[in-house]
């Protein structure tokens, strides 16, 4: 896994090899991988057979977990100090036996490891994950397993190769480990066993953990969490000088509290003798890091200036804007490149999209709107990313209409629309209308039951933007949305104003249009920055009942306070 915004900010790099050590695998580097999630599972297993493991016990349903009854771990704090006692229900993970026969050296030689990646070379480190279950938690999101298997197919985005999982159950995380004291034991075989290089956390972890943990483990194990994999991923993705900006700054910011590596690695050089000089290395580590951030804050700030100033000049004409908000993977971009076709990457892998991207709808009926798709969402979603894309998810709330885009053939369909909906809330865009779409619908098995169920329930239209089916009934659906947000107008037109009427055409919903001997009548929706533009043409109805014959001012005087 790389790190490697080094390049951006021109870092003192004692500092990043310091707190990064995986950067020492120089050249790893990012880029998209081609896997199929779908199909990830059996590839972790092929791919771990290949390479001289066998697997215990896999089930291709949830194969990389084995959640066996064994001897429950529960975790008591006494003192400070961690007691293992044995009890019921710690699952064991899946076990992956080296085959003796195997040639280690000619199978995995060093080189092997590095794979082209992109154009780019990704080393592709042995990762070894862990989750806890929070028992007596009554919820009703990812179950601990299907969580494994989401980070499972985060870390094979991220380039890394995961050789096992396990997880635990416990009333509370310990404090000091997260995990209990057994279960750090049993990692640490599973890491001498498959040479593992990193283990992640599904949950984020305390700087404390975080430290506890490489120490427990030993060696150059790397420990890592959730967020620290998605920061990854996002780095590894990030496209524009923006995203790469916002991505560096979150980077960075998570850092802050975990510059740790200093003087641990100063202390093992002079056998612990120096933690004094290490912790005012950290402080002046730290003192740099704040001032990086402060750069990348002002870099940042400028750059979101120019983008405003844009979105400005968009705004200009007032085309409603549609933003596709959904769970990662979900097909929101390939739903922009079938309806405008614009060849934004759509994969199956997650975390495709970074960057917004906004393109021109146009309907049948002469009517457009702007679509933009955005970055998707995941459970567990770290605070601080939400906080790092607030500015480019300014498109999200700015936007006319939000098209929740779902998978529905996922097991998970259900859980993923709860995570979503749990990111938008943070961004508090609850007052903007909502369309929800069940996306993929050639991939379930009854898909007439499904368009059913999709009718019987409001706002939700069945599609398939791979094939196209029933695109046409959800532009239908997103123009009667629209409707609801914009406002109803009467006006009549000057003819020497035909633009304003073509404008009405393309931003609004026209409902009735007459010519008349003082000008064109028309009856429409449109939005209401632009029925504050019609309203010196509305008053020209003087409040009477709507109608063509209403209106009895002369054109000229209007024409004067439409320029105006
Ligand atoms: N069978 C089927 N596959 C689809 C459909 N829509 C999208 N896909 C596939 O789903 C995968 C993900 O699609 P994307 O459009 O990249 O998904 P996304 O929501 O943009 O994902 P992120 O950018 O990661 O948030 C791709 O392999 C698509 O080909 C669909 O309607 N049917
Ligand atoms: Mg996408």
């Amino acid at each position: 896994m790389s790190l490697c915004f080094c390049s951006l900010i021109s870092p003192s790099p004692l500092i990043y090899e310091a707190n990064f050590p995986w950067n020492l695998n120089l050249n790893r580097s990012s880029g998209p991988l081609s896997f199929s999630t779908h199909d990830n599972n059996r590839r972790i297993v092929a791919r771990v057979a290949q390479r001289g493991y066998e697997v215990d016990s896999v089930s291709f349903q949830s194969p990389i977990i084995e959640a066996e009854e064994e001897e429950e771990v529960v975790d008591k704090h006494i003192n400070g100090d961690v007691v293992t006692e044995p009890g019921e229900d710690t699952p064991k993970p899946v076990r992956f036996r080296k085959k003796r026969d195997v040639d280690d050296d000619d199978d995995e030689s060093f080189e092997d490891r590095f794979k082209l990646r992109n154009g780019k070379e990704v080393f592709e480190e042995k990762a070894y994950l862990v989750g806890v279950e929070r028992k007596g938690e009554i919820s009703d999101s990812f179950a601990i397993e299907e969580s494994l298997k989401e980070l499972a197919q985060l870390a094979d985005t991220a380039g890394l190769m995961v050789v096992g999982s396990t997880y635990q159950k416990l009333a509370s995380p310990n404090p000091r480990t997260y995990i209990g004291s057994g279960k750090v034991a049993e990692i640490k075989s599973a890491i001498r066993a498959f040479e593992v290089e990193t283990v992640i956390f599904d949950d984020e972890l305390s700087p404390g953990q975080l430290r506890n943990l490489e120490k427990a483990f030993g060696g150059d194990v790397r420990v890592c969490d959730r967020t620290a994999l998605i920061l990854d991923i996002f780095n590894q993705r990030a496209a524009t000088h923006e995203a790469a900006l916002q991505v560096a700054l979150a980077q960075m910011e998570y850092q802050l509290p975990r510059l740790t590596k200093m003087w641990t690695h100063l202390e093992r050089q002079s056998g612990g003798k120096v933690k004094g000089m290490g912790e005012k290395q950290i402080e002046v580590d730290r003192r740099i890091l704040r001032t990086q951030i402060g750069v990348l804050k002002k870099e940042l700030e400028s750059v979101r200036k120019h983008r405003k100033q844009y979105r400005n000049h968009r705004f200009s004409i007032p085309v409603p804007v549609v933003s596709l908000v959904g769970y990662t993977n979900a097909g929101k971009s390939t739903l922009l490149n079938h309806l405008t076709g614009a060849n934004v990457l759509s994969e199956d892998r997650l975390f495709a999209t970074l960057d917004p991207t906004t393109r021109r709808v146009q309907m049948k009926n002469g009517s457009e709107f702007l679509l933009t798709d955005t970055v998707g969402f995941i459970q567990k979603l770290p605070t601080t990313l939400v906080a790092a894309f607030r500015a480019t998810l300014e498109e999200i709330s700015e936007s006319s209409l939000l098209v929740h885009v779902v998978d529905i053939s996922h097991p998970l369909a259900e859980q993923q629309i709860d995570a979503v909906e749990k990111v938008l809330a943070e961004l508090d865009v609850s007052e903007i209308p909502k369309l929800m779409v069940w996306n993929k619908v050639d991939r379930v098995s009854d898909p007439q039951k499904l368009k059913l169920e999709a009718e019987r329930r409001e706002d939700v239209v069945c599609i398939s933007a791979l094939t196209g089916e029933g695109l046409q009934e959800f532009c239908n659906a997103v123009q009667e949305k629209l409707k609801d947000s914009m406002v109803p107008v009467e006006a009549l037109l000057p003819f020497d104003k035909g633009e304003l009427l073509s404008t009405i055409h393309q931003v609004g919903m026209v409902e009735k249009t007459e010519y008349t001997e003082n000008g064109t009548f028309v009856k429409a929706f449109v939005p209401l920055r632009f029925a504050r533009l019609l309203t010196p043409m509305r008053q020209l109805l003087g409040g009477e009942t709507a109608g063509p014959k209403s209106g009895r001012r002369k054109p000229t005087s209007l024409v004067a306070s439409v320029s105006r």
